[in-house]
């Protein structure tokens, strides 16, 4: 019971502990999924975003020409800028830049003579590379509106292919911020677009203070974005040093990458809280299985005690029913076999005998007399004393002495014929003339206690009635011819 107790209890916990196990693999693994998905989306999304500008800035190199030579015509409220930054939501303008960074045009109404953006980061670089393609900076704020924006920018040459200027755009972060604000985010969640340095351009929920932070201690950029392009992973936020789980994406076109993380602190929250009905479930079940088998074990060792209690008490029982029926056949004056062990044995002797069965019947002479002289107790005595004397008669093993009743005594001798049985009777009575018990009171001359002996043998297929009037009649002729002597088959015999 308790090893099945035991392999319940193993099953059960590890049962739940592998299903829970799973459950828990298959919330992180949608959790990666959808990490991934998302980051996905929001990389295509910042893709479009950049690409339209940069298709804005390919158009306006195209035209570069023209608008080195009539440069108002691109500025003002209804300049070709203006014209091409309106489709362009995320814009907060358009500008082209002389060669020494002075501004010739803008889609932001009249240009400002004093604005001059050769000291900005995407200038110099675009100065000192001949690189054609476009380049994303990191965010500043801008001089004419003051608004922090991402600035997208390309070189213009001239028709020798010599640096000539800059066309640019910039990006809105409030775009993006506007833009990731729609997604439903739970505490600790994050959004984050970088460059593949590791530059901060927009993180949410953070204040506007973390951008342009670097992460490029992230492991985001030390290991895994060299490994994929798309993936998941879990590592600590360098922004705020919460363990989360990541999903992100490399933009195709530009140096760009976008993360989503979800804090792992709140996904295990949420899981616990969702399994915690089935393992409350399972925590009981298992614990009313441990009490049903605990209680069926106690009521098992009850059994087994009141079991062996009961077998010791039928031992007990068949021990006092042996000395009870010993007691039943014992005579309990002189501790001889009494008339039922007598019948008994005769029954039993007779049954089925092969060779004679003898019966010698005694009976004490003149007891009426002794008890008159000497009184019933010392007839008592007297009579133990006889039982005493025929007690130690030497006799086989089969041989019985009993105690037939009154003053009579019997000795059954099973396989014995009847001049056997004489001689046993001859000891016996010997034996009781030796003893010299005192009966002044008896008519033979010794004045001693004496018997008279009457012996019967069976016939093949007599019955103990037949055997017992055998014995009696030879002990009443043993008793006519003047007692103390033994009549039987052959005679009497007179001592
Ligand atoms: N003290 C005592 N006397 C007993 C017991 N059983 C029988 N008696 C007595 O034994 C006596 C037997 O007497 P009787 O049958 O007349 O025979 P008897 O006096 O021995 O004479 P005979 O047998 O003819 O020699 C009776 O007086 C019984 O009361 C017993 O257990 N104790």
């Amino acid at each position: 019971m308790l090893l099945f107790l035991l392999f319940i209890s193993l099953f059960i916990v590890t049962a739940c502990s592998w299903a829970l196990w799973k459950s828990w693999q298959d919330r992180l693994q949608d959790i990666s999924i959808q990490a991934r998905n998302q980051s996905l989306s929001l990389s295509r999304q910042a893709q479009d975003t950049f690409l339209q500008v940069s298709i804005a800035l390919d158009e306006i190199a195209r035209q570069r020409e023209a608008l080195f030579s009539r440069p108002a015509s691109y500025s003002g409220s209804r300049g070709i800028l203006a014209g091409l930054s309106v489709p362009l939501p995320q814009l907060a303008g358009l500008f082209v830049y002389d060669k020494a960074g002075n501004c010739l045009a803008t889609s932001r109404g009249s240009v400002d003579p004093q604005m001059n953006n050769a000291d900005r980061e995407y200038f110099i670089w675009h100065r000192d590379h001949a690189n054609p393609g476009v380049h994303i900076g990191h965010v500043v704020n801008s001089r004419s509106t003051d608004e922090r924006v991402i600035p997208v920018s390309l070189r213009l040459n001239d028709a020798d292919g010599n640096f000539n200027g800059v066309a640019l755009g910039t990006v809105k972060v409030s775009f993006f911020r506007q833009f990731y604000g729609w997604y439903e985010q739970m505490p600790g969640d994050l959004l984050a677009l970088m460059n593949t340095d590791g530059l901060l351009l927009y993180a949410r929920p953070f204040p506007d203070s973390v951008i342009n932070r670097s992460l490029s201690s992230s492991p985001l950029f030390t290991t895994l974005l060299s490994q994929s392009r798309i993936g998941s992973a879990t590592w600590k936020s360098r922004l705020d040093g919460k363990e989360r789980l990541f999903g992100y994406a490399r933009l195709e076109r530009y140096p760009l990458v976008v993360a989503v993380g979800y804090e792992t602190r709140a996904i295990r929250h949420g899981w616990w809280m969702s399994n915690i009905t089935a393992i409350s479930v399972n925590v009981f079940t298992w614990l009313l299985v441990l009490l049903f088998g605990f209680q069926i074990l106690r009521q098992l060792r009850a059994n087994r005690l009141s079991q062996q209690a009961l077998m010791r008490s039928q031992d007990e029982l068949k021990r006092l029913n042996g000395t009870l029926s010993d007691l039943a056949m014992l005579d309990g004056l002189t501790g001889l076999g009494n008339r039922r062990q007598f019948d008994f044995y005769l029954e039993k002797s007779l049954n089925g005998a092969m060779t004679p069965v003898s019966l010698i019947m005694f009976d004490v002479d003149y007891f009426k007399r002794y008890n008159d002289a000497y009184g019933h107790i010392a007839g008592d005595r007297c009579l133990q004393a006889v039982a005493a004397v025929l007690k130690h008669l030497p006799l086989r093993s089969t041989d019985r002495v009993t105690r037939y009743g009154g003053e009579e005594f019997a000795i059954i001798l099973p396989g014995t014929e009847a001049r056997d049985a004489e001689k046993v009777a001859f000891r016996a009575l010997e034996a009781i003339r030796r003893a010299a018990l005192p009966h002044e009171a008896s008519e033979l001359p010794e004045k001693i206690v004496t018997l008279s002996a009457g012996i019967g043998a069976s016939v093949p297929g007599g019955t103990p009635d037949a055997l017992k009037l055998a014995a009696d009649e030879a002990l009443y002729t043993a008793k006519k011819s003047g007692r103390n002597c033994i009549a039987g088959m052959q005679g009497i015999c007179l001592l």
